[in-house]
């Protein structure tokens, strides 16, 4: 595997690439890899001849409250995992490499941005855009895989992709989760014992919802019963929703098409994310 930090190393390894005829996928992250991360690399090898990794804690996706500093870093650790996965380049700027001084573009999109994670986090998929489109151009990459974990984000990036005329498909992959069912995430390792205990909790609470849901019962009384049951477990829920799954507008019963269970909750110093298709 190769390890490229600046812009040139990467341009020059994926020319070697693309010379010797191979198709390139991506997997963009932010490192402290864990099973999650390694199905996408799986996968994008599925649809590619050549995986590229990118580990880059992307500061314009964080607002100034959030835990840009204390996000988990585990190079070599990635870089081993990585190689175990067969991944053939990491890509590992340094913030001056993605942003030098005087960068003023940004991407905003609108439609799947609105609500949810958008509100919570305002900006956040300002940053996330942004640099999606940066590793897509700077790649070249004919594929990127992206966690259906992150539902919202999903759908952001693959409608920015459309938009930008970006020549890229968007690979959605399962959630991969932990035995007791909780979606893996690299914050998951800042739940003490005890509430780690308790996360599964929240997968728990939305599979009663959306098999109550599918089955007929009325959607506005199932999600409020639930949400009154998550704080009494000691969640603090942000939403708990159903939704259309490709335009996120919520859902006030069951229609034909995609439909998602979405949920935020935050347990001790963490907010937990996760999703379920419904029916
Ligand atoms: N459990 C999972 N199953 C499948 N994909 C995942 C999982 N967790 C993360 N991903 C995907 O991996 C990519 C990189 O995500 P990221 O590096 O933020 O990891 P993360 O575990 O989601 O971290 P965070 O704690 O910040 O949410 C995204 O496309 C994300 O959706
Ligand atoms: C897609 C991503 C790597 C962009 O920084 C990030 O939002 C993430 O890890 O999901
Ligand atoms: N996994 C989404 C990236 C973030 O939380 O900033």
């Amino acid at each position: 595997m190769e390890t490229c930090r600046t812009l040139e190393g990467l341009r020059a390894a994926t020319a070697k690439l693309r010379a010797e005829g191979r198709r390139i996928a991506l997997v963009p992250t932010m490192g402290a890899l864990h099973d999650g991360h390694i199905a996408l690399v799986a996968a994008a090898r599925e649809h590619a001849d050549a995986v590229i990794t990118s580990i880059f804690v992307n500061p314009l996706q964080f607002n100034p409250n959030e835990d840009l500093s204390r996000y988990p870093r585990d190079e070599q650790g990635d870089l081993a995992k990585l190689r175990a996965a067969g991944c053939d380049i990491a890509w590992l700027p340094e913030v001056k490499v993605m942003y030098p001084p005087g960068a003023a573009t940004v991407i905003d999109v609108a439609g799947p941005t609105a609500g949810w994670e958008g509100d919570a986090r305002p900006g956040h998929f300002r940053g996330v855009a942004t640099v999606c489109a940066k590793l897509f151009l700077q790649t070249g990459a004919e594929v990127a895989a992206f966690g259906e974990k992150d539902w919202q984000q999903l759908q952001v990036v693959t409608r920015m992709a459309a938009d930008l005329d970006i020549p890229i498909r968007i690979l959605p992959v399962p959630t991969v989760r932990e035995a007791d069912g909780i979606a893996m995430s690299s914050r998951n390792r800042f739940l003490t014992d005890a509430e780690r205990a308790h996360a599964p909790r929240l997968i728990e609470a939305m599979r009663r919802a959306a098999e109550a849901i599918a089955t007929g019962a009325p959607v506005a009384a199932t999600l409020a019963a639930e949400t009154e049951t998550l704080k009494a477990q000691g969640f603090e829920p942000d939403y708990l929703a159903l939704i259309d799954g490709p335009t996120l507008k919520p859902l006030q019963a069951i229609k034909p098409g995609p439909m998602r269970l979405i949920a935020a909750a935050r347990l001790g110093s963490i907010r937990l994310l996760d999703n379920i298709p419904v029916g």
